[in-house]
C-alpha cells in the first residue's frame, strides 16, 4: 500500500509551459479532493462522539466542507439528526443480488435484468454490494468469490499472519504533520536483484522502501493464479463495459503480469486505510490491480471522484461505462478468499477506502486480522530510470488531474516532484505534462537511457 497518502497541493511551477490549472478554482484545503483524512479527521476532533463512518457520510453529503458539515452536526446537537446512526454495529450479512430490490418482476422465471439497473446510492449515503453481478455492474471493480482452494487460502493466510509480525506503520507528511499509516503492511517482489532495485532506484511518497521483502512460497505459488483470473476479467470487462468492446485509450494491451505485491494487515476493527487512489508512477495510466482479501471480512469502499453523468466527458474514449456511484459511495464486502479486480477505469476516477468497522466476525485462523494482497505489474517502461528527475535528482510522481469542473486540464497526467512528502524535506518546483500514446507507453520522458 502506497499511495493513500496525498499532500496540500503546492503551487506548480511547470517549465517551460506556462503554469497549469491543475484546479481553477479558489484552492483550500476544505476544497481539495485528497484531503479527505484530513477533513475526517478535523471534524473527529469537532465531534468526538460521533463515528467515523457517520462523519464521512456527513462530510460527502456537505461536499467535503469540513465548516458546513460541522455546522450542520452542531445544528442538529439538540435534535436528532436524520444523517446520524440509528441502528446498532453494522453487521457483515449477506445480500443475494441488488437485482431482487432493483426489479420487481425477477425471479426463476422472469426475464433478465436490465443491464444498467437503477442503483440506489445517493450522495451521503452507502450502497453495500455482496453480489459478483452487482459489483461489476455498478463499481469499477469485479470479484471471484472462493478464489483458492481453501487448503491454499488457508496456508497463504498463515504464511502471512506470520510474516505481518513484524510489518510496520508507514510515516509520511500530510500537510506540515508527520502522521502513520492505521495499519501495517510490507512489500514483496521475486527476487534479491528486484529487492536490490527496490531498494536503491524506486522512490515512493519521496523516500525509499526500507522494507522490500522476498516473494514467500505461498505468494509464489498463487501469483500465476492471480495472473490468469485477473486476465480473464480484464477480457471480460472489455467486451462488457468499455466502448466498442475495446480497451480504454492508454490501457496497456499487454498480459498483465503480477511482478510486486503490497501486503496490509488490518489487525482488528478500527485498522483501516483512508481514501486514495493508488499510484500509477510504476503501473502507468489506467493500471490493473489483483486484490486478494483473507480472513477477517472487511468493507471496501468506493466512491466516484469525477463524476459521470453530468458533466460531459471532455475524452469520452477515456472513460469505460460501468459503475455510477452518483454521489454516494459503495462498500464491497470483501471475505476471506475472495479476488478483488480493480478495473482500469479505477485509479483515474474513483477513490477507495478501507472503513474503520464498529464490529467484525472473528476469522477462525485470522482473529481479528485481515490481510490483503495488492498484486501489481510494475511495467518497464515506467522503470524510474526512463521517468523524468525533478531538480532534487529524485524520480518524480505520476498523477492525474481528477478535479473535473470547468477544468479543461482534467484527465491529463503529469509527472511532479513529491520529494517533499517525506517529513522535513522540502520538494522543489518541477512539473511536466505527461504523454502517452493510445497503449500507455510514455512519449516524452525526456532522460531515457
Ligand atoms: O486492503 C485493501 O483491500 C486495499 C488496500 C489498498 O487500497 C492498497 O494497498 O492500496
Ligand atoms: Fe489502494
Amino acid at each position: 500500500m502506497e499511495a493513500f497518502v496525498t499532500r496540500k497541493k503546492r503551487k506548480i511551477c511547470p517549465e517551460p509551459e506556462p503554469e497549469p490549472e491543475l484546479d481553477p478554482e479558489p484552492q483550500n484545503e476544505e476544497e481539495s479532493e485528497e484531503s479527505t483524512d484530513l477533513k475526517l479527521a478535523m471534524l473527529a476532533s469537532l465531534h468526538p462522539d460521533l463515528d467515523q463512518e457517520t462523519l464521512l457520510d456527513i462530510l460527502l453529503a456537505h461536499d467535503g466542507a469540513v465548516h458546513a458539515a460541522s455546522a450542520s452536526l452542531s445544528a442538529a446537537q439538540d435534535i436528532p439528526s436524520p444523517t446520524t446512526k440509528k441502528s446498532g454495529p453494522r453487521v457483515v450479512g449477506s445480500q443475494t443480488s441488488l437485482k431482487l430490490f432493483t426489479n420487481p418482476s425477477s425471479g426463476p422465471c422472469s426475464s433478465p435484468v436490465p443491464k444498467k439497473s437503477k442503483l440506489l446510492s445517493k450522495k451521503g449515503a452507502t450502497l453495500h454490494l455482496y453480489d459478483p453481478d452487482d459489483i461489476a455492474e455498478h463499481t469499477p471493480c469485479s470479484i471471484i468469490h472462493n478464489f483458492l482452494p481453501s487448503g491454499e487460502a488457508n496456508a497463504l493466510l498463515l504464511e502471512l499472519l506470520e510474516e505481518s509480525k513484524t510489518f510496520e506503520k508507514i510515516t509520511f507528511k500530510l500537510f506540515e504533520n508527520v502522521v502513520t499509516s492505521p495499519h501495517t503492511s510490507s512489500f514483496y517482489v521475486g527476487s534479491s536483484m528486484e529487492m536490490d532495485r527496490q531498494r536503491h532506484e524506486y522512490v515512493y511518497n519521496g523516500a525509499r522502501l526500507t522494507d522490500v521483502r522476498k516473494i514467500t512460497p505461498w505468494l509464489d505459488k498463487v501469483k500465476p493464479l492471480v495472473q490468469a483470473a485477473v486476465n480473464a476479467e480484464i477480457q471480460k470487462r472489455i467486451l462488457s463495459s468499455y466502448p466498442g468492446a475495446k480497451k480504454l485509450k492508454y490501457q496497456s494491451p499487454k498480459t498483465w503480469v503480477p511482478n510486486a505485491a503490497f501486503v496490509n494487515c488490518y489487525n482488528g476493527p478500527h485498522e483501516s486505510v483512508g481514501w486514495h487512489s493508488d499510484q500509477l508512477t510504476y503501473l502507468g495510466p489506467r493500471a490493473v490491480i489483483g486484490s486478494l482479501s483473507l480472513g477477517v471480512t472487511r468493507e471496501f469502499r468506493v466512491r466516484r471522484v469525477v463524476p459521470k453523468k453530468d458533466d460531459p466527458d471532455p475524452d469520452p474514449e477515456a472513460a469505460g461505462d460501468a459503475g455510477d456511484a452518483e454521489g454516494g459511495q459503495i462498500a464491497i464486502h470483501l471475505p476471506h478468499n475472495s479476488l478483488l479486480v480493480m478495473h482500469a477505469e479505477m485509479q483515474e476516477e474513483w477513490k477507495h477506502s478501507v472503513s474503520p468497522a464498529q464490529a467484525i466476525d472473528p476469522h477462525p485462523l485470522a482473529g481479528n486480522r485481515r490481510i490483503n494482497i495488492t498484486y501489481r505489474d510494475y511495467r518497464e517502461e515506467f522503470h524510474p530510470r526512463y521517468t523524468p528527475r525533478c531538480k532534487c535528482d529524485i524520480p518524480t510522481v505520476l498523477r492525474v488531474v481528477q478535479k473535473k469542473k470547468k477544468n479543461e486540464n482534467w484527465g491529463r497526467y503529469f509527472w511532479m516532484c513529491h520529494a517533499g512528502n517525506v517529513p522535513d524535506k522540502k520538494g522543489c518546483s518541477f512539473f511536466q505534462w505527461a504523454k502517452f500514446d493510445d497503449d500507455g507507453v510514455p512519449l516524452n520522458t525526456g532522460n531515457r537511457k
